[in-house]
């Protein structure tokens, strides 16, 4: 049987998206992606993710487009937005992708997001701390910053980039400047050490890790990492060694990572896994669901610091309450102070990097 007028034509037009001969298809297609008829997507939230092409980037995108609460997700990266953004936008989900590449499409990446995640900038190499990343990502922050304050100044702001016990005081700076802070929406993300934290802690129970929960307070790099083991849920309890081993292996986790990817960057995959479960908290938050609560380095008043990461609870309007410590153990309380020492440098130095 011959083919139709119509079905050659059809066929054409699949040929041409399938080979699709790059300026051609500009000038030649007479239908393109920008005649689709649905525009909108699903409703829900507008999620951007800044350093979207990177190795944290790139499955954090593609978990985020996997999540139900989002409509509209849009992906911003120096370099390599265009490839992964067409990537991910095959994906047969809900939310419509749209890719931004490099500084002069910043604005209209953020442009009426609701939620930004922010996983921009240089990870470790063997050999340094978080806090050696600090020259080059303090620079990032803060013009990524300077964006969401004039773009999307309402945004929850989820700030993955290290040294986060820097980066959190360095974005709150930008937005004090620009008139627009607002402490209950800026979380910096330890979610990964609580990932860790319940991992390495079902492994010596012998129980499943999902059904552990280890409260992981402080912030995040070394010491300022403090797991409370002695309020990890379900009860139970350690021996010194344990508690010795955990506590290392928790604050040291990262460095596992990195010296295991021997100079390949550092962990990418459990933190598009942690960033992810903690955006979800935030987008149900956001939602009004109840009793979202999660650990988050956020503006505190739980310790004489500025910034404190501990439990908090996430509502409608970004963080609704922070909750206090509790009863630490005697081994927690020694590790609180080393804790706050180390952290008070850190978020000074943010913050001087601002106001300097
Ligand atoms: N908070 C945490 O628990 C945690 C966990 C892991 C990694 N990190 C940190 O996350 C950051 C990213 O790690 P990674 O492994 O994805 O690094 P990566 O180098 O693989 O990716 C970073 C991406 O950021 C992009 N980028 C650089 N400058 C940018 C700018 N001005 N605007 C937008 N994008 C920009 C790069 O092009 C790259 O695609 C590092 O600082 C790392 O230390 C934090
Ligand atoms: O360790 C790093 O440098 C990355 C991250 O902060 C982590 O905890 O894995």
């Amino acid at each position: 049987m011959q083919p139709t007028l119509e079905a050659n034509q059809r066929i054409a037009r699949i040929s041409a998206h399938l080979h699709p001969p790059k300026l051609q298809m500009e000038a030649n297609s007479s239908w393109s992606q920008a005649n689709c008829r649905a525009k909108g997507g699903a409703p829900g939230f507008k999620v951007a993710i800044l350093g979207a092409a990177g190795g944290i980037g790139q499955p954090l995108s593609l978990l985020m487009k996997m999540n139900p609460l989002v409509s509209v997700l849009h992906l911003y990266d120096v370099v390599n937005t265009p490839g992964v953004t067409a990537d991910i936008s095959h994906m047969d989900t809900g939310a419509v992708v749209r890719g931004f590449l490099g500084a002069p499409q910043l604005e209209d990446a953020l442009t009426g997001m609701d939620l930004v995640i922010i996983p921009a900038g240089v990870p470790r190499k063997p050999g340094m701390t978080r806090d050696d990343l600090f020259n080059i990502n303090a620079g990032i922050v803060k013009t990524l910053c300077e964006g969401i304050a004039k773009c999307c100044p309402r945004a929850v702001i989820n700030l993955i980039s290290n040294p986060v016990n820097s980066t959190v005081p360095i974005a709150a700076e930008v937005f004090k400047k620009a008139g627009t802070y607002d402490p209950k929406r800026l979380l910096g993300v330890t979610m990964l050490d609580v990932v860790r934290a319940n991992t390495f802690v079902a492994e010596v129970l012998g129980v499943d890790p999902r059904d552990v929960d280890v409260p992981v307070v402080g912030g995040h790099a070394g010491v300022t990492i403090l797991p409370l083991l002695s309020q990890v849920k379900p009860a139970c309890s350690f021996t010194s060694e344990e508690i010795n081993y955990l506590t290392d292996r928790i604050q040291n986790g990262g460095t596992e990572v990195v010296e295991a990817k021997a100079g390949a960057g550092s962990a990418t995959l459990s933190m598009a896994y942690a960033a992810v479960k903690f955006a979800d908290a935030c987008l149900r938050g956001l939602r009004g669901d109840a009793a979202v609560v999660e650990c988050a380095f956020v503006a505190s008043q739980v310790t004489e610091l500025p910034f404190f990461a501990s439990k908090v609870k996430i509502g409608r309007n970004g963080v609704d309450e922070i909750y206090p410590l509790g009863p630490l153990s005697e081994y927690e309380r020694v590790g609180l102070e080393k804790a706050k020492k180390e952290l008070a440098v850190s978020i000074q130095k943010g913050i001087s990097f601002i106001r300097k």
